[in-house]
Formats: C-alpha cells, sequence, structure tokens
C-alpha cells in the first residue's frame, strides 16, 4: 500500500511500465543497482522524472547508489498490481478479441482473460485460444462464481454501452473499452480507453511536422 495518497498523474502511470522492460533489461544483464540516470539515459528522459515518477510507487533510492534492481522490480509491479493474476472477461470474439485472447504478454503483466463472451451462435459453445465463448446471459452467474472484476470490450460501437451495462450488471467495475464508443455508465466504474489510432494520429503528424521542419 503506497502510504500517501495523492493519485498518480495519468503520464506517470504511462512511464512506470517502460521503466519495467528496462528493468528488466538490466536484471538479466545481472546488474543489481540502478540509478535514476541509468533508467532515465535508457529512455531519453531526464532523470529527475525518473526519480519523481519512482516516488509514486514507494520506493526511495539511495544517493550515490540507487535503486536495488530486484526491489525495484518487485516494487514497481507491485504498484501496477502486476505481481498478481486478475482475471478477465472479454466481450465481443471477433478479429481483435481473438488476437487479445491469444497474446500471451497480457499474463506476465498479471491479466489472466479467462472466459469470452459472444452474441454470435456460431461462436458461442467453442473455444478461442483455449478460452471457451459464452452467450452474454452467462455472464453475471459467471463474473460470480470465477470473482471476475474487469471486462475487455472488444464489440462494434453500436454494441458498446449494451455491453458495459451488462458487464455493470454482472457485478464488473473495471472496463478496458477497445471500442471507439464514450461509454454512458456511472463514475463508480473505471474505464481505460484503448485507441490504436491515437498513437497513428501521432506518428503521420510527427512526421509531417519532421518533412517541414518544425521538430
Ligand atoms: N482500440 C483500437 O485501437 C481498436 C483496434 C481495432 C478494432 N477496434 C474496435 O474493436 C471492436 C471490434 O473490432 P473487430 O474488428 O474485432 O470486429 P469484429 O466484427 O471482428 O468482432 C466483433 C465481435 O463482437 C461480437 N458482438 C457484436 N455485438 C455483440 C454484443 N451485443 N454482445 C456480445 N458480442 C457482440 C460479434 O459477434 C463479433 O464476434 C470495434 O469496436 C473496433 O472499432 C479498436
Amino acid at each position: 500500500m503506497r502510504e500517501h495518497l495523492i493519485a498518480a498523474p495519468l503520464p506517470t502511470i504511462r512511464r512506470i511500465p517502460r521503466y519495467l522492460n528496462v528493468l528488466e533489461d538490466f536484471a538479466a544483464e545481472q546488474i543489481s543497482f540502478v540509478s535514476a540516470t541509468d533508467i532515465a539515459n535508457k529512455l531519453g528522459l531526464k532523470p529527475i522524472q525518473v526519480r519523481k515518477d519512482m516516488a509514486f510507487t514507494g520506493i526511495v533510492g539511495k544517493p550515490k547508489v540507487g535503486y536495488k534492481t530486484d526491489e525495484l522490480i518487485e516494487t514497481i509491479k507491485s504498484f501496477l498490481g502486476w505481481d498478481s493474476a486478475t482475471d478477465a472477461f472479454l466481450i465481443g470474439a471477433g478479429a481483435l478479441g481473438t488476437a487479445l485472447l491469444g497474446y500471451r504478454g497480457f499474463a506476465e503483466r498479471g491479466l489472466q482473460i479467462v472466459a469470452a463472451f459472444d452474441i454470435d451462435p456460431k461462436k458461442i459453445g467453442t473455444r478461442i485460444h483455449g478460452k471457451e465463448v459464452f452467450p452474454i446471459s452467462k455472464m453475471a452467474e459467471l463474473a460470480k462464481r470465477m470473482q471476475v472484476h474487469i471486462g475487455v470490450l472488444t464489440v462494434p460501437a453500436e454494441s458498446a454501452s449494451q455491453c458495459a451495462h451488462a458487464l455493470m450488471d454482472a457485478g464488473i467495475t473495471g472496463i478496458w473499452n477497445f471500442s471507439p464508443a464514450e461509454l454512458d455508465v456511472p463514475e463508480s466504474m473505471t474505464v481505460q480507453r484503448e485507441d490504436l489510432s491515437a498513437g497513428l494520429a501521432v506518428l503521420s503528424v510527427r512526421m509531417s511536422e519532421k518533412k517541414q521542419g518544425i521538430v
């Protein structure tokens, strides 16, 4: 548990997994101590930024020595909730849903998609990457039985709100929303929207700016 109760800023939360990647590389190279400067240099950031971000995890580096690599990795994983497995349901076992069901990297980050839900009768009852596809009508019962609190939403935009409400009624409190729809759910729900086109927009604009000599 963090001692201070200040919400971590979004850019900090987004940077911390990058620190973890760098730290795992350091650990693989048997480097036992790292400084904020070592991490910052690898990522093209300023050491003060790294130190400030690390403070949100609760770890304190030692002057001149830095952080113990293993300890920092554990602290970051615990801060991110990646130190224990969290089960999730996926709703919408289509092209994107199938790709996410098959992605093994989530398990390393503490997320286990344990079942999928769909309305397509051809998909219901089948298994995709080993995960059974259930009808939506089974969601509440399974969520309660399996103690699932996260839903990964990969349905078309027009079905997203309806599915978000089904998730809410099933006791799900966190939605990882891959659909472009803005979900109309109460504030008690935590919704994280994921949009690859936002990344593509940055790539396109930066390329164009470079061409024009702006950056
Ligand atoms: N965030 C991103 O960057 C990103 C990238 C790709 C796709 N998407 C979005 O992800 C969503 C899925 O895209 P896709 O290409 O996989 O589509 P898809 O048509 O291949 O799959 C959609 C699946 O949802 C199911 N479905 C539809 N209505 C449903 C309902 N009410 N309840 C349960 N299941 C339902 C369909 O039967 C189908 O299996 C879309 O909203 C798309 O815009 C987002």
